[in-house]
């Protein structure tokens, strides 16, 4: 049995986690954590504050705001147990905090726990290989309105595994308002929010009189729940260090 704590349990991605574990007999939630602990009556106690929590666990699983994952991580180190981050928006001294606490945890992050989304990211890996810096490429990503950080922790992970394939050369950017024409070696990424859209990333790879497009759509929060269940369980019983979805796929498929 793994015993977790889910912080962000009252966010629309922690209440389809709590129904999905309420019946898992491998995994149990001892407690919940939200700044908003009174919107839901959840079948496991909730603490406003990480602090306050008495209940023990083996880990924790992070659905909530980058304003809290430093003090998140920090009482995973102080408790010896493993973090799983889903929370995006996250800065480059959290990301920083993240791999220093990796090395006294096990600890997985990934902006993105669907196992479709890993496979566009090869699949666009592969196109931007084999168009050799000829094509211009572009990312445009949708979501609900209710989303808080733009761009997408998923596009910005989507841009830099593509430009990793492109010796890191190409220049993000985010606006284009009142920049000229494009440049050759500029990536657009463009957020648009609205409705309800659990996500939906378009890679459009334009070339001379041609364009490819690669698309993942979300069609429910649910994919995202089941790999965040898959990664928990994934790693639960590592040893410290820092691990994603790669790792996750690379043992599934083994
Ligand atoms: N990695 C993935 O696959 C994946 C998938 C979906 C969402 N996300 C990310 O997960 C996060 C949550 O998404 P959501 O749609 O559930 O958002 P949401 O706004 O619906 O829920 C977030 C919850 O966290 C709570 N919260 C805010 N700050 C907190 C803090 N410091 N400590 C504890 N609780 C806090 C809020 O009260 C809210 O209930 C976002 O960053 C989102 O981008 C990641
Ligand atoms: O709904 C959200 O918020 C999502 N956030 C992640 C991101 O920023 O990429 C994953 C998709 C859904």
């Amino acid at each position: 049995m793994i015993n977790i704590l889910l912080n962000g349990c009252n966010g629309k991605m922690g209440q389809v986690i709590s129904d999905m574990l309420a019946d898992n007999p491998n995994i149990h939630i001892t407690a919940g954590i939200d700044t908003n602990p009174d919107k839901f009556s959840n079948y496991y106690k909730t603490y406003n504050d990480i602090d306050a929590v008495k209940e023990k666990a083996d880990l924790l699983l992070d659905f909530s705001h980058a304003d809290g994952i430093n003090k998140v991580t920090q009482y995973c180190v102080d408790n010896g147990i493993a973090l799983v981050v889903a929370t995006t928006g996250l800065s480059q001294s959290q990301h920083e905090v993240l791999r220093q606490a990796s090395e006294k945890i096990a600890l997985f992050q990934s902006a993105n726990m669907s196992y479709g989304v890993n496979v566009t990211i090869e699949l666009c890996k592969n196109a931007a290989k084999a168009l050799k810096g000829e094509f211009d490429i572009e990312i445009i990503e949708k979501h609900h309105n209710e989303k808080k950080d733009a761009p997408s922790g998923t596009a910005l992970m989507i841009a830099k595994e593509i430009n990793s394939t492109m010796n890191n050369g190409l220049e993000f950017i985010y606006d284009r308002y009142g920049k000229g024409a494009r440049k050759h070696n500029e990536m657009g990424i463009y957020s648009l929010r609205g409705g309800t859209i659990p996500g939906e990333h378009l890679i459009v790879f334009a070339g001379k009189d041609e364009i490819i497009e690669i698309k993942h759509t979300a069609l429910s929060r649910k994919i995202f729940a089941e790999g965040a269940v898959k990664a928990v369980e994934f790693i639960a019983a590592k040893k410290p260090g820092y691990y994603n979805m790669k790792d996750l796929i690379k043992e599934m498929c083994s």
